[in-house]
Parts: structure tokens; sequence; C-alpha cells
């Protein structure tokens, strides 16, 4: 199993985890790459989190030449996947590759660029579309977003996520790139969400950009200024 802990998150370490992530930071990489790179890391953190939180189970098969004894992953179909508009729509196209059979919540959630960041370190938030399914106990829930910066969208997103919904079994965010004061922010106020990224990167700018970082990563995927 390639993930670890950090602080109150856990990163995933696999290495081609990191080398995509290394590619889509460099901005030389156009939106087609970007937009790639982003599926293909959603692809990798969706068979990380199989591997380190999902059980298996021991299974008879036939095969052409024989009976035999297989491991099939199990749970596969009490997933949920919450993708934050706009960003991680490419990040969510790649964990639907590891969870073809998920339950799909969709939650569109703006950072209020001109108004800024507030003394506290966040932004105002716009939530303009929530489409959730149900939520069970037996549920493993991802909400995925490639970037957490201040964790302002993430807790509202949060928000409508748990509204009278009960606690599922696991419960992750899920980032590409995070910040130090977001995954803090994220965590004092949903301390039962599993913070779950590949990268923690050094600080926010005054304009509450990750830093290093990729840029912009809805701009970047949609070619968008
Ligand atoms: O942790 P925060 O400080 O809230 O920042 C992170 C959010 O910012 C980006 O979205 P943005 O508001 O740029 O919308 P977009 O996906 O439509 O570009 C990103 O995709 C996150 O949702
Ligand atoms: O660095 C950042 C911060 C928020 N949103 C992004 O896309 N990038
Ligand atoms: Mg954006």
């Amino acid at each position: 199993m390639t993930i670890e802990k950090r602080g109150d998150a856990h990163l995933i370490t696999h290495a081609m985890a990191k080398d995509t992530l290394s590619k889509i930071r460099d901005e030389e990489t156009e939106q087609v790459g970007f937009r790639k790179g982003l599926v293909k890391l959603g692809r990798i953190c969706g068979y990380e989190i199989i591997d380190g939180a999902m059980d298996t189970e021991y299974v008879s098969i036939d095969t052409p030449l024989t009976e035999t004894t297989g491991e099939r992953v199990k749970g596969l179909d009490d997933v949920v996947i919450i993708n934050v508009l706009r960003a991680a729509t490419p990040f969510v196209e790649g964990l639907l590759k590891a969870f073809p059979r998920a339950k799909q919540g969709v939650i569109s959630a703006g950072r209020d660029e001109e108004a800024g960041m507030n003394d506290d370190g966040e932004f105002p938030i716009t939530i303009d579309y929530v489409k959730l399914p149900e939520i069970t106990e037996e549920d493993t829930v991802i909400v995925a977003d490639p970037m957490l910066a201040t964790g302002s969208t993430m807790c509202a997103v949060l928000d409508e996520v748990l509204n009278e919904q009960p606690n599922p079994e696991n419960f992750f965010v899920l980032s590409a790139v995070s910040a130090p004061d977001g995954l803090l922010h994220v965590h004092d106020q949903f301390p039962e969400a599993d913070l779950l990224t590949v990268s923690i990167d050094d600080h926010l700018n005054d304009d509450g950009f990750i830093v290093p970082g990729l840029g912009d990563a809805g701009d970047r995927a949609f070619r968008t200024t």
C-alpha cells in the first residue's frame, strides 16, 4: 500500500501519482495534457483507495480449464463519488475507471475571488447546484476536488453532503494538491472526514493560490482565464 499518514491527512505516495502530478504542475503542459493527467491521477487514487480501504473476498471461479479460487473487491456497488464542479470533472472521470458503478453526486461551488480571502483565510463560496444520491452507512464516499487551498469550498461542499445524511463507513476528501491551512480548516470542521491527497504543498499566496501548486486547475482544464 502506498498511503502514508502525514499530520491530519494521508498522502498517496504511489510513484505514478507523483510522476503524473509533476507533469501537470509544469506550466508547459497544455490543456489536453493537463486534463489527461487529472484523469490518470483520479484512476491511480481510486486504485489506492481500493487497496487501502476496501476488503476483498475469496470466490470460486471456473476458468476455461479448471475450477479455482479468486479474490474480488467487496463493496464496489456501495461507492459514492461527489464531483465538485468544475475542476473535479476530469479527476472524477479517472476515479470512475476504478469505481465504474459508483453512485454520483454533483455540487457546483465557486470561490468569490473578487471578494478575496478574509482575515481568517477563508473565501466566500457560492453554491449554485446540488444533486446528490442517497448515502447509506455502508457506503464509501469520496468527495473529489483536485485543489484544496483554503478549504472554504470543501467545507461548504461537506455541509451539503452531510446535511441530514448518515455518516458513511468510509468518508474521504480526495485532492491532488493541498495547502496545509486548508487541511487544518477541513479537519477542524469535519474531523470525521479522512483527508487524502497526493501532495501537501508549501503555502498559500496572498490571492489564496497554492504554492508551488499548479495554478488554476479549472482554467487549465477548461481553457478559460
Ligand atoms: O480551498 P479553496 O480556497 O476553496 O479553493 C479550492 C477551490 O478552488 C477551485 O475552484 P474554483 O473556485 O476556481 O472553481 P472552478 O473549479 O470552477 O475553477 C478548486 O477547484 C476548488 O474547488
Ligand atoms: O491554487 C489554487 C487554489 C484554488 N484553486 C485552484 O485551482 N488553484
Ligand atoms: Mg478555478
